[in-house]
């Protein structure tokens, strides 16, 4: 047995090293950000917010903005006062990443001082001072506290982006702050907006809870800081929205990107792609490859064609040890490439495999979608490889048809996709179009908010008392017809009421994080008996393929969706997919460990021809949206084996997406007459029942529908009397 005196001896070594570890650390962090660029100017950013309310920052992309401004900010005094220095990102990846970055250079957990908060997860606590969060979460928490009061200051990073979310948060934080310095000026806070008859936020509130209309209190607010941020945005636009607010420039980047084009077009993106990354691997220096592409099956398919090419590699080649970078690799040192896949359906733990650094002699090659391309620092990436590509939400607001198609970037795209390189060495950006291609780019990206259906923006929006949505203050007015058209699907929703005033309802679909025609769904399950199962349907549906299906094993992959398949579609299919994964994973838990029942679940998955990562993210925005509903009170029942009723709570939630089959066998959507397919993937492809629901319309050579259900048109005149009585 060691003797005392070892031992102590022995934890005083262990101390003295981790003490000497975190030294080495803190050191090594400072070094590098004291070179980076926003450094050299860290005091006059400080007075510029200390001088003006609003203040709009460019800066090149890695020049340290997302993670260091926040951080002097903190250093500056502007949390003295309790307050909490709020950072939103347009993507959950980024706030996550940056959150842990900024912890680790502030010497914390994640969490403490510095944490983030995204839909479904928060790792903040009463200590955090300086919090990383999404757009979509923070105009959330708008819905609970209208003054945004625990805030001291709002940074708006990545502003160019203009998501939907941005652009809504752009409007709100303007009243906010107009609201919050009336407040510190004693005067009482009436002018949240326009249409709030009078009365505080508070009020409103209380009255929509309570029905009881309190008595107007003024309560005294600190002024609002707020400062948009990005690389690559019009300060102009942003200046003249803010009324002529300031805004600064942050010179010069860290390391240099050299941006390299093609000589002709390319015909094939995808082959240019792999060309280059081998090209990439073979001659170039150290140095991990991003990839930038349109979704999660050009991915899939572009990780497979590197697999297979590099099989076909010899094992090393003659030539390459002539260069004097591989002659000190091992012989296989050719096949040394790990390939990682990130984009947005891909459950968190996995995304965050491509921060981690790859083993020692290989390459680690990135196959991104555009969630990789702002904000985020992936250590270790020299080369990025941007085919010019994006696959971009569109929206028809005469159809009612919300599309996703590949559209070629913007130049602000095209510039933070090669700052993604450069950020810890100088870095190469292989663009897969000419140079004259790119001059002709547009400046821009065009708004989310002029693409994308609007009904969950106004339903947000009215739940935040704001019920002239048309006169609200944009950014950018959004079109009318879409707006007009969101007002009309929630009143046919039953969210807002004939006066365009939010129902009762319309409250409770607002405090579900998912889809109006999601929300509602749950609400009429509960009412039906059969929440249970909806909550299943509407977790399923909110993730992307849950179907798994490679082009050499089609048959195999058939058959196996054949047992799971209900006669009466696509729902009730994913209803017993989940089933099936859930008995299995309940019996093996019971005689193995909660990682080994996690493993055979995959590879039960596999078996079965499921996409497992889909299974799991529906998993847990199941058990998430179950906790949202339990907080509201809804009834958590099952229906059992009545299929008859829980498909008709189907047609009852989706009837604004129902169609009805024509005499050639294809299908007129009932609101709109498009003409429309059912899509291959769906049970109900041969089946062709005369009517159906669906939850998906997609464009490709045709237009099809896609999670489709069975349903009996009577049904619908009887549930949805609002929209098809008249029609009768
Ligand atoms: N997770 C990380 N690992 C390693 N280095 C990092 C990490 N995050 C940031 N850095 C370093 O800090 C620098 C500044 O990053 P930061 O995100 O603050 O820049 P930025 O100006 O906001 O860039 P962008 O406009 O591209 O978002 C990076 O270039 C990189 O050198």
């Amino acid at each position: 047995m060691p003797s005392m005196a070892a031992n102590n001896f022995s934890r005083n070594t262990q101390y003295h090293q981790a003490k000497g570890d975190f030294l080495a650390r803190k050191q090594k962090y400072e070094q590098q950000r004291k070179n980076l660029p926003i450094a050299a100017v860290e005091r006059r950013l400080v007075e510029e917010v200390r001088n003006n309310d609003t203040l709009i920052i460019v800066g090149e992309t890695g020049s340290g903005k997302t993670t260091q401004l926040p951080q002097y900010l903190f250093k500056g005094g502007f949390c003295r006062d309790g307050g909490i220095i709020g950072i939103t990102q347009p993507r959950r990846v980024a706030a996550i990443t940056v959150a842990k970055r900024v912890a680790e250079e502030c010497g914390v957990p994640v969490g403490q001082k510095v944490g983030y908060a995204i839909r479904f997860e928060d790792v903040t606590s009463g200590e955090t001072k300086i919090k990383y969060m999404t757009d979509g979460l923070l105009l959330r928490e708008a819905l609970l506290d209208p003054y945004l009061s625990k805030y001291s200051v709002i940074i708006v990073d990545e502003a160019h982006e203009r998501t939907i979310h941005t652009d809504v948060l752009l409007g709100l934080l303007k009243n906010v702050q107009k609201a919050r310095s009336k407040s510190i000026n004693g005067v009482v806070n009436t002018d949240l907006n326009n249409s709030n008859n009078g009365h505080t936020f508070e009020e409103r509130i209380d009255n929509q809870n309570t029905g009881i209309l309190k008595p107007c209190q003024a309560k005294k607010y600190n002024p609002l800081k707020l400062i948009i941020m990005s690389a690559s945005l019009d300060a102009r636009v942003f200046s003249e929205y803010f009324g002529g607010a300031r805004a600064v420039h942050v010179q010069g980047r860290q390391f240099p990107v050299d941006i390299f084009y093609t000589h002709k077009p390319e015909t094939d993106c995808i082959d240019a792609a792999l060309i280059t990354i081998f090209q990439i691997h073979l001659e170039e220096g150290p140095g991990d490859v991003l990839v930038f592409l349109t979704g999660q099956e050009e991915i899939e398919s572009v990780e497979r064609l590197i697999h297979e090419r590099l099989r076909q590699l010899p094992e090393c080649s003659r030539k390459l040890l002539t260069f004097p970078i591989f002659s000190s690799l091992p012989l296989n040192c050719l096949r040394k490439l790990l390939t990682f896949p990130i984009f947005s359906s891909l459950p968190s733990e996995k995304q965050m495999k491509v921060f981690m650094p790859s083993p020692a002699g290989y390459r680690k090659v990135i196959l991104a979608t555009n969630i990789a391309e702002t904000s985020v620092t992936i250590p270790g990436i020299r080369y990025v490889v941007d085919p010019g590509l994006v696959k971009a939400r569109t929206y028809d607001p005469k159809m009612g048809v919300d599309s996703l198609i590949i559209v070629t970037t913007s130049k602000a795209q095209a510039l933070q996709r090669s700052g993604r390189a450069g950020r810890d060495g100088p870095g190469k950006c292989y663009r897969l179009y000419q140079e004259s291609f790119f001059e002709k780019l547009p400046d821009s990206t065009l708004p989310e908010i002029k693409r994308c259906d609007l009904s969950n923006v106004v339903l947000q929006l009215k739940a935040l008392g704001i019920d002239d949505v048309i006169n609200f203050d944009f950014i950018e007015k959004p079109d009318r017809t879409a707006v007009v058209n969101s007002l009309w699907s929630l009143y046919l929703l039953g969210a807002v009421t004939e006066d365009n005033k939010l129902s009762d309802v319309g409250h409770q679909m607002a405090r579900l994080p998912v889809d109006p025609v999601y929300s509602k769904a749950l609400i009429v399950a509960s009412q039906f008996g059969c929440l249970k199962e909806m909550l299943i349907c509407v977790a399923m549906l909110s993730v992307e393929s849950i179907f798994y299906a490679p082009r050499e094993k089609l048959e195999e992959s058939r058959n196996a969706l054949k047992s799971f398949a209900s006669p009466e579609g696509d729902h009730l299919t994913l209803l017993n997919v989940y089933h099936a994964a859930d008995e299995f994973f309940q019996k093996n838990r019971m005689v193995n460990s909660e990682e080994k029942a996690e493993k055979n679940l995959r590879k039960w998955c596999k078996d079965n021809f499921i996409n497992s990562r889909s299974l799991k993210h529906a998993r847990d925005i199941h058990s998430q949206i179950l906790r949202n509903v339990e907080q509201m009170g809804l009834r958590v029942t099952s229906c059992e084996d009545d299929m008859l009723l829980l498909r008709r709570c189907l047609a009852a939630s989706f009837f604004l997406k129902a169609a009805m089959k024509q005499p050639d066998g294809a299908y007129r959507v009932t609101l709109s007459g498009l003409i429309v397919q059912i899509h291959p993937s769906s049970v109900l492809f041969r089946a062709k029942p005369e009517c159906i629901i669906f939850n998906e319309l997609v464009h490709t050579n045709h237009s099809y529908v896609r999670n489709v259900s069975r349903i009996d048109y009577l049904w619908l005149i009887e549930l949805a009397p609002q929209l098809y009585a008249a029609q009768d």
